[in-house]
């Protein structure tokens, strides 16, 4: 039987030069589109956390295609979801912070009150490439005083090195390109 990781590999297609030259763009959209892969997806999500952060209270996922899994991956485990969202479109009072990735520049924010300080969280994204979005998440995490357990994202790019940039945080991920 082909192993959950062979069914998501084969739902990630590769686009070069999208957005931008020399870009390699790793896209989940299929994985989507497939009930098997996007369980299979769960599924692995959902073992990881369990049995590495047991003590979690909250699973917060970022803008936009953080937003793909985090909700179903909450929902298994039976607990919220708090969005991080690009400036400008969450309502009430929140925190920003500024970042980097790989092709432009842009700024997060949660809203203020939707974490409580010492909360434990779980992020989660789909991919991570230099580690600034997860990195300008786990900043708004901190200022609001919560604990952040870890990062869980689909694909990792090795070459990047999103994940020491990431550190003391740790990341797991599915694939690896
Ligand atoms: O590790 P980094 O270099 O920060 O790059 C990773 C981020 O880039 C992509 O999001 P993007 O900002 O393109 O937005 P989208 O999810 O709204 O498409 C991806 O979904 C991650 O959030
Ligand atoms: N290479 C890539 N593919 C898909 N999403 C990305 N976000 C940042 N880099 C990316």
């Amino acid at each position: 039987m082909e192993s959950k990781l062979q069914l998501l590999r084969k739902h990630v297609r590769t686009f070069p030069d999208f957005p931008k030259p020399g870009i390699q763009f790793r896209d989940i959209c299929p994985i989507l589109k497939s009930p098997p892969a996007l369980t299979a997806a769960i599924d692995l999500f959902e073992e990881q956390v369990r049995t590495i952060h047991p003590q979690v209270d909250l699973i917060v996922g970022l803008d936009a295609r953080g937003f793909l899994f985090g909700p179903l991956l909450a929902q298994r485990l039976g607990i919220g979801f708090v969005p991080v969202r690009k400036r400008g479109k969450l309502p009430g009072t929140t925190v920003t912070a500024a970042y980097d990735l790989e092709y432009g520049k842009a700024e997060l924010e949660i809203q203020e009150d939707a974490v409580s300080p010492a909360q434990k969280i779980v992020l989660i994204d789909d991919l991570l490439a230099t580690g600034g979005t997860l990195c300008a998440a786990c900043e708004l995490l901190l200022r609001l005083k919560a604990q952040v357990l870890g990062c869980l994202v689909l694909i990792e790019l090795k070459d990047l090195r999103g994940a020491e940039r990431l550190k003391p945080h740790t990341v797991f991920s599915l694939l690896q390109y």
